[in-house]
């Protein structure tokens, strides 16, 4: 089983990421993962990230070559050995973020993003959504990348909306509004349920 988690910046993800890796309820060998992930293709993403002047499109293949490698080298294999994956952002982030980045360059940008990945990637089997407004998501993060501000998230935020409401099924929302305790044992009763 595939269970990613999705958010804005400064959601909670990272910090309920480290709850999970406690979690005395998942097998040993859970495979714990995040896009951008550690390889050469995930730095190439951070240096494209922390670049003011990248150019969107070129951001979004590098996001996605990172994804395939990730999707082929780490994801598949894990799932093929029925070894549950958890994902610290996946598919979703593209969708979201690179929805609004290319905004000015195609009249759907999320649908162009979505229909880049669909002939080849694995979709999650579930996704746990921390849902945060984009104040306290920006004034968490520190407002660190060019990703970071209140008006970029509420926009990524619509996104994230818009893909919800496509597919409410794969969803779990979880209020991270809530002190980190609270919002962690949600996604821990969440992640047990699902498993
Ligand atoms: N529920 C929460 N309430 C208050 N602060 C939180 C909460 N969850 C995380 N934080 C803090 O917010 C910051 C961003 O959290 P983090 O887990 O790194 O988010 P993300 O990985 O989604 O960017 C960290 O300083 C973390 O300690
Ligand atoms: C995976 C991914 C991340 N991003 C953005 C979201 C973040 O602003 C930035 C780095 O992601 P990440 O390191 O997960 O940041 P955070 O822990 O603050 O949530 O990259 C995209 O725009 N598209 C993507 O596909």
């Amino acid at each position: 089983m595939l269970v990613t988690l999705e958010g804005l910046d400064g959601s909670g993800k990272t910090t309920c990421m480290d709850a999970l890796g406690s979690a005395d309820f998942l097998p040993e060998e859970t495979v714990f993962t995040r896009e951008p992930t550690h390889s050469w293709y995930g730095e190439a993403v951070r240096r494209s990230i922390n670049d003011d002047e990248a150019d969107s499109l070129a951001e979004l293949f590098l996001y996605t070559a990172d994804h395939a490698d990730h999707v082929a080298n780490t994801v598949e294999p894990a799932l093929s050995a029925g070894t549950p994956v958890i994902s610290d952002r996946y598919s979703d982030s593209r969708y979201a973020y690179q929805g609004v980045t290319l905004t000015d360059r195609f009249e759907d940008a999320m649908a162009f993003v979505r229909e880049i990945h669909e002939p080849w990637t694995r979709s999650p089997d579930a996704t746990l959504y921390l849902d945060i407004d984009p104040e306290t998501a920006a004034e968490r993060s520190g407002a660190t990348n060019k990703f970071e501000t209140v008006n970029h998230l509420e926009a990524v935020q619509e996104n994230y909306e818009r893909l919800i409401a496509t597919e409410p099924e794969r969803f779990v929302r979880i209020d991270a509004s809530r002190p980190e305790a609270e919002v962690a044992a949600d996604v821990l009763d969440a992640v047990e349920t699902l498993l």
